[in-house]
């Protein structure tokens, strides 16, 4: 099933008599379904198998360190429905020679980005997906986010970032290729 917007533009109709708007006045009129609409594309990563994208392999003789670094994510926190955003950081080591689309490492970390989220698991899922699909000799992934439930509402601590980060294969067992990409990420 995909996303049902007549059952979202209905809730939001509901939300907004809920917090004593109305939801009929010129400015409101079209919001359900803009809302709706929003939400489609915000959690398209629901109905897609984001590791598909890394069927994408090509043979490459490189079997050192490839980083993909400062990609942008938008997620949404699965406790409050509101964003949370920062950078993503992907590394992997390739084995024979195996490679993917720098493109489609971005494109594995949007597709589990659209989702209700944690960043916790936004951070191993990618990680996860990549180690399945390249089988490559590790993979480091990074993400630092401010979390807007975090900043306007609650604790209110705007600018604090939560930084995330997993490691798989040689990343976890070598101390060198795990310091190298660190510094390759933080430095650059
Ligand atoms: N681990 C983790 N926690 C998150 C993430 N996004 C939001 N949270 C936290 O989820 C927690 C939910 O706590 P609750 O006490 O149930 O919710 P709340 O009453 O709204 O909490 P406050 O945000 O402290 O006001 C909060 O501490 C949030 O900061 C995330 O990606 N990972
Ligand atoms: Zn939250």
């Amino acid at each position: 099933m995909g996303v049902d917007t007549d059952k979202i533009e209905q809730a939001v109709y509901m939300i907004l008599e809920a917090i004593g708007e109305d939801p009929e006045r010129e400015g409101l009129r079209d919001t359900p379904k803009r809302v709706a609409r929003m939400y489609k594309e915000v959690f398209s990563g629901l109905h897609e198998d984001p590791s598909s994208h890394l069927k994408v392999q090509f043979s490459e003789e490189h079997e050192e360190m490839v980083i993909v670094k400062d990609i942008p994510v938008y997620s949404m926190c699965e406790h409050h429905l509101v964003p949370f955003y920062g950078k993503a950081h992907v590394a992997y080591i390739p084995r024979k020679g195996k490679v993917t689309g720098l493109s489609k490492l971005a494109r594995v970390v949007e597709g589990y980005a659209k989702r209700p989220q944690l960043q916790e698991r936004l951070t191993s899922q990618t990680a996860d997906s990549i180690m399945k699909e390249l089988n490559p000799q590790g993979v480091l992934v990074v993400i630092e986010a401010e979390h807007m439930c975090m900043t306007m509402r609650g604790v209110k601590k705007p600018g604090s970032k939560t930084i995330t980060s997993a490691v798989r294969g040689i990343f976890k067992t070598s101390q060198s290729t795990r310091s190298e990409a660190f510094s390759l990420i933080e430095h650059h």
